[in-house]
């Protein structure tokens, strides 16, 4: 059963290990900005790097758990392949907006995207589930059998 997560499990910590860079990040920048907390504002320097931060913060729920959706409804290889394209994207968003407000904006649709086909992934797992354990109908086969892979035409019903 392990082996059907593990990979997604390995891409959850190297997420998690992601979020401590960016937190580290913004504890170097109040002191080399010198903005003690609770103050969350100072130079642009010291915002960018705090919102570059807090932004990724703020999508990394959906991130998880849409991560895991997709890895155990749809397909564990391709979510994982998804998640690392997604944090790769968020280490350049967080580069990027370091630098210029307009740099993150590249990264940010780049990441975006790549969580859309995520919760596409998800969509898709979960309405063939419901399909396979609540109406006996197998969507991947029909599916195949619709583009004509398989020769066995019409849906296929277990039991
Ligand atoms: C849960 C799925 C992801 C939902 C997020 C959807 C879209 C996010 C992706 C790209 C959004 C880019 C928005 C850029 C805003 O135009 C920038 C605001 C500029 C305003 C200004 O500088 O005056
Ligand atoms: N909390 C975000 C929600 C919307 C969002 O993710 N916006 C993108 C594109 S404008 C962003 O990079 N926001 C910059 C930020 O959160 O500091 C915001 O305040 O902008």
């Amino acid at each position: 059963m392990l082996d059907q997560v593990v990979l997604i499990a390995g891409v959850t910590v190297l997420g998690v290990l992601e979020q401590a860079y960016f937190s580290l990040q913004v504890i170097y920048a109040r002191r080399k900005y010198s903005v003690s907390p609770p103050s969350t504002s100072g130079p642009p320097g010291f915002d960018r790097v705090f919102r570059a931060q807090a932004n990724c913060s703020e999508y990394f729920p959906i991130f998880i758990t849409i991560l895991w959706v997709s890895g155990l409804f749809f397909s564990q290889g391709l979510s994982a392949l998804c998640g690392l394209l997604y944090l790769y994207g968020r280490y350049l968003y967080f580069r990027g907006y370091a630098k210029s407000a307009h740099g993150r904006l590249a990264p940010l649709y780049f990441s975006a995207k790549v969580l859309w086909v995520l919760i596409g992934f998800s969509t898709l797992g979960i309405l063939g589930s419901v399909c396979w354990f609540y109406l006996d109908l197998d969507l991947t086969q029909l599916a195949s059998s619709v583009l004509g892979l398989t020769e066995e035409g019409g849906g296929s019903y277990k039991g």
